[in-house]
């Protein structure tokens, strides 16, 4: 007989717990949900009108479980006690120091969240790896666990990676192209994994979730990422070819994407991935191939990386030599910070790198984003631990409320994040914003989101990623 799930608590009410087991509870109103964090703050902000974290659908979703079969809390132990069903959801950084750092992932707190479930249990418990880990980490955390079961105590370890995308999270969770739960071959651990099926099954059709071993799960969310990324830099690759013979980026990822063995999505040329994960787990992978031995390997998906910073330098670069090579006490507009549209999350944005090179050059940047707050832009802009540069920070760094005030006065306007508000047909009108710039006024648009043609009959200088200069 299957285990039936009725309590599930998830530890780390991040961009992964929060929505994920909010749209568990939202599905399976015969399951309890608690999602618990160490971060006080964070939980205040679950348990209030302002949620920590912007998502489309999110808010209408967690207001209408909030209380009924959701929970927001700090309470670690009380939760762990009561669950049948454990989702370790923390946070897995790349490692900043010692063995591995700069590749390796940081499994501080997914070892700390285990132990914890170790030290408080006092029944059986399903444990769930939502978290990215290396692959082979379910042994380690089973190690720890099996140290601390008994006759009356046994934990399963389950992996059931999670495939959600920021911005569009939501509809992610609700119609999933596939869930993915690895567990071991064993009759208890495949019990383990029929449990985690049932709770899926409640809105995601069968036929959509995979069960695997554990090793297949855990290295497949790495190898999801890579290859995602991978597209992106491979297209990224072609953009810098397009710019130097007058050949077009989209109409080159038009022509083939519509192979379907090549397919169109994730070849959108841009100014360069960002967000938490596909550096962090691309890195990770690198590492682990390289403590099995395989250099070349290593190298390959190093390469998806080092492409990456490659285009963020090359966009820099034709910025300033299109500005007369001097931006200094030039003003720079930055359409975007986020490291995409519909989220407010700037982990790893292209925007950063961007910002940080133009100011290395004395320009004076002024930052618009429709979700962005000023003290996260100022936090990552700045360098604590290197020197404190907050003060020559705000000689250099505005930030403005809208599209209009980042332009005035502005020498060049720079699109960083693809936000619907930037594009010329939809909201913003551009003929205002040219009247109030510097002449000649440039504009680069990182995203491939504005229709040049309209710009340049205003008289905008438009340089687009991935197109020569016209
Ligand atoms: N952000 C994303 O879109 C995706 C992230 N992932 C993976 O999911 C994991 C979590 O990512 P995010 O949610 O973005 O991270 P996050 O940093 O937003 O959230 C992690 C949370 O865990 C909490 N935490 C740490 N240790 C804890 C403990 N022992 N007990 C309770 N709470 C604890 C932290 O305070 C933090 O609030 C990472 O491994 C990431 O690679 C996977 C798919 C998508
Ligand atoms: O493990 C994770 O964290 C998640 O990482 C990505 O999701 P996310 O980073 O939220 O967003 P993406 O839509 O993948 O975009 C990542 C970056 O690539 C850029 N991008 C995306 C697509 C494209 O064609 N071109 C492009 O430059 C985006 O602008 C963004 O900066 C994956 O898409 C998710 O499946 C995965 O769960």
């Amino acid at each position: 007989m299957t285990t039936q799930v009725k309590k599930i608590c998830c530890l780390g009410a991040g961009y992964v717990g929060g929505p994920t087991c909010a749209v568990i509870a939202y599905k399976c109103h015969d399951i309890d949900v608690t999602i618990v964090d160490l971060n006080e703050s964070r939980i205040a902000a679950w348990n209030s009108d302002h949620l920590p974290i912007y998502e489309p659908g999110l808010d209408k979703i967690v207001f209408e479980r909030r209380g009924k079969n959701l929970f927001f809390t700090t309470q670690v132990e009380q939760s762990v006690l009561e669950a049948d069903l454990i989702f370790v959801s923390v946070n897995t950084p790349t490692k900043k120091s010692g063995l591995g750092a700069g590749f390796a992932a940081d499994l501080a707190y997914v070892e700390s969240a285990t132990r914890q479930i170790a030290d408080v249990a006092k029944s059986s418990k399903i444990v769930v790896e939502k978290s990215t880990v290396p692959c082979r980490t379910a042994e380690s955390m089973r190690t720890i666990l099996e140290a601390n079961s008994n006759e009356n105590i046994r934990f399963d370890i389950l992996s059931n990676p999670e495939f959600l995308a920021e911005g569009t999270a939501i509809n992610d969770l609700l119609n999933p192209d596939r869930v993915l739960i690895g567990g071991l071959q064993t009759p208890e651990g495949m019990k383990a994994q029929q449990a985690l099926v049932e709770v899926y099954a409640h809105w995601v059709p069968t036929d959509r979730i995979i069960t695997t071993n554990l090793w297949s799960s855990e290295l497949s969310k790495l190898a999801a990422n890579a290859l995602l990324a991978q597209r992106i830099s491979s297209i990224n690759a072609l953009s810098a070819i397009c710019e130097a013979t007058g050949a077009d980026i989209d109409e080159v990822a038009y022509a083939c994407g519509r192979d379907t063995r090549i397919g169109p999505k994730f070849l959108k040329a841009s100014v360069g991935f960002g967000g938490s994960c596909f550096q962090k787990d691309i890195l990770n992978l690198v590492y682990l191939s390289e403590q099995l031995n395989l250099p070349e390997v290593a190298a390959y998906w190093k390469q998806v990386v080092d492409l990456n910073e490659y285009q963020k330098k090359r966009f820099v670069s034709r910025v300033i030599k299109t500005l007369f090579n001097t931006i200094t006490n030039k003003k720079i507009a930055i359409f975007g910070f986020a490291f995409k549209k519909d989220t407010g999350d700037t982990r790893e944005s292209a925007a950063i790198t961007l910002c940080k090179d133009f100011i290395q050059e004395n320009a004076k940047v002024r930052i618009y984003d429709p979700k962005v707050t000023t003290e996260q832009i100022f936090l990552d802009l700045s360098e604590p631990g290197v020197v404190d540069n907050t003060k020559q920070l705000k000689n250099r760094v505005t930030i403005a409320k809208s599209a209009y005030e980042a332009s005035e006065d502005a020498d060049a306007i720079v699109i960083t994040t693809e936000w619907d508000e930037f594009k010329v047909s939809i909201e913003l009108d551009y003929q205002k914003i040219y009247d109030q710039m510097h002449k000649p006024a440039f504009i680069f648009d990182g995203r491939l989101i504005l229709d040049a043609e309209k710009l340049r009959n205003i008289g905008f200088r438009v340089h687009t990623i991935g197109r020569a200069e016209a």
